[in-house]
């Protein structure tokens, strides 16, 4: 792993602004595997983009996706250390400061949690991951002050690498911007998260991918495929990661890139907000531009302006459905909610979600959930497994009696189900 450098980061200060991008050249890990990576890319932009070359550049494509996964995966004979920072998940959910050095992301973490975290005008003051916690609307929420990253963090640059692990263990991303300074920023960290295998507010590509035993390859496109990926070019990347037997439906008009996303897997489909904070140096007319982006909440740390809608749009972001529990003839525990986020592209917030956190071994013995709110006809209602629960519902487990289970288990030896119980493969769906 490359060393800590602060030199390359000071390259950045100087220049108000565009200073970001300068630093393109590092060296960190993988020599040989840099040179490939290079080659590819050059290849790909000589290769002019046709219907005759989209096959190739799709196979292009799909190796160089092969080999920046070589490079960014931590060599498992080296000990298998995890390459984030250490700190240990509290709280119902998780959400990870992420920006360039000196943006005020210690600042903002010292506002709103009340952690010290030191901050100052010089870059890179933060050298590891500080956690604080939000209570808000019953729930704590655990956000992480982080390190500045730079260019290049994704390759190894810096804390980057370390940064962005921590990122991909959150349940939504807070983008820190400096709202004086240029809009690269953004466009520069989404690139780095993206080589890291991180999808900013995407959602992942409606494609399903069968592989079969054997029968060769089905295609099969409900939608007019406009964009670079078509048949033939799934063939090909199918062939660069050998698979030989499959069955791909796509459902949506998608692109190479993001069928190699399918592919390759273990992407992650992050929320994000982007926060632009110091709008206290900003005039009117650049603070109204700003706010009308899309996913943007202006800030000033200084000033305390606005730090109640950011909390108010992670809220949001993270869709929190918080269920109470109650027992049999008790009232509902409204102190400690079982709480349920949108986090990295699941969003299922159904009983089975709400039951594991309450307690793994209550699957066993489940028979059906009693429901209480605004997800429900009637008050109560049995519902099962797969039933999707509303925020503030109530929900009582009801639990299979010793002879409900041992018909149950013996109807699934014989492959009966009973009448009666709502047996786990019977709502689960
Ligand atoms: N004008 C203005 N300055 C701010 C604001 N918030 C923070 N700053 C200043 O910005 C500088 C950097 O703040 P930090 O909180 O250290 O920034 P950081 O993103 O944690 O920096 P690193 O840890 O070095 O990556 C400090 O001088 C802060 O006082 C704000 O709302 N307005
Ligand atoms: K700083
Ligand atoms: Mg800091």
């Amino acid at each position: 792993m490359a060393s800590f450098s602060s030199t390359s980061a000071k390259a950045g200060s100087g220049a108000a602004g565009g200073g970001w991008a300068k630093a393109k050249h590092f060296t960190g890990g993988g020599g040989g595997l840099l040179e490939r990576i290079a080659g590819i890319e050059l290849e790909m932009s000589r290769t002019q983009k046709n219907k005759q070359t989209s096959s190739h550049l799709g196979s292009l494509r799909a190796k160089l996706c092969q080999l920046k996964r070589e490079l960014l995966e931590p060599s498992t004979s080296g000990g298998g250390k995890q390459p984030g920072f250490e700190v240990q998940k509290m709280g119902d959910a998780r959400v990870g400061l992420v920006g360039f050095p000196s943006v005020g992301k210690s600042s903002l973490l010292t506002a709103l949690t009340g952690v010290a975290s030191e901050a100052a005008a010089y870059e890179f003051t933060t050298l590891t991951c500080i956690p604080g916690v939000i209570y808000y609307n019953d729930i704590k929420i655990q956000l992480l002050d982080l390190p500045g990253i730079v260019v290049g963090a994704s390759s190894g640059r810096g804390r980057g690498r370390q940064v962005i692990a921590t990122a991909k263990s959150c349940d939504i991303v807070l983008m820190c911007v400096d709202a004086t300074k240029d809009d690269s920023q953004i466009k520069l960290l989404t690139q780095e998260l993206d080589n890291i295998g991180i999808r900013l507010n995407k959602d992942p590509p409606k494609v399903s991918v069968n592989k079969t035993k054997g029968g060769g390859f089905r295609f099969n496109a409900l939608v007019p495929l406009t964009k670079d990926f078509d048949h033939e070019v799934c063939l090909t990347i199918l062939k660069q990661y050998k698979i030989h037997n499959a069955d791909v439906i796509v459902k949506e008009d998608i692109t190479a890139d993001e069928f190699i996303d399918v592919i390759d897997g273990n992407r992650m489909y992050v929320r994000c907000l982007y926060v632009y904070n110091k709008i206290d140096m900003l005039s009117v007319k650049e603070l109204d531009e700003i706010a009308r982006r899309p996913h943007v909440v202006p800030i000033s740390v200084y000033k305390n302006w606005n730090l109640d809608m950011l909390l108010r749009r992670m809220w949001q972001e993270l869709e929190i459905v918080r269920v109470y529990t109650k027992k049999k003839a008790m009232y509902p525990d409204f102190e400690d909610p079982v709480v349920l986020t949108a986090s990295r592209g699941n969003r299922t917030f159904n009983v089975e979600n709400a039951v594991l956190q309450v307690h793994k071994s209550l699957l066993e013995d489940f028979k059906c959930a009693l429901v209480w709110g605004t997800s429900v006809k009637q008050q109560p209602q049995a519902v099962g497994m797969s039933h999707d629960l509303h925020d503030e519902d109530v929900m009582q487990i009801v639990k299979l009696t010793h002879a409900e289970k041992v018909k149950a288990t013996h109807g699934k030896k014989t492959g009966k189900t009973v009448a009666g119980t709502n047996t786990k493969d019977e709502t689960k769906k």
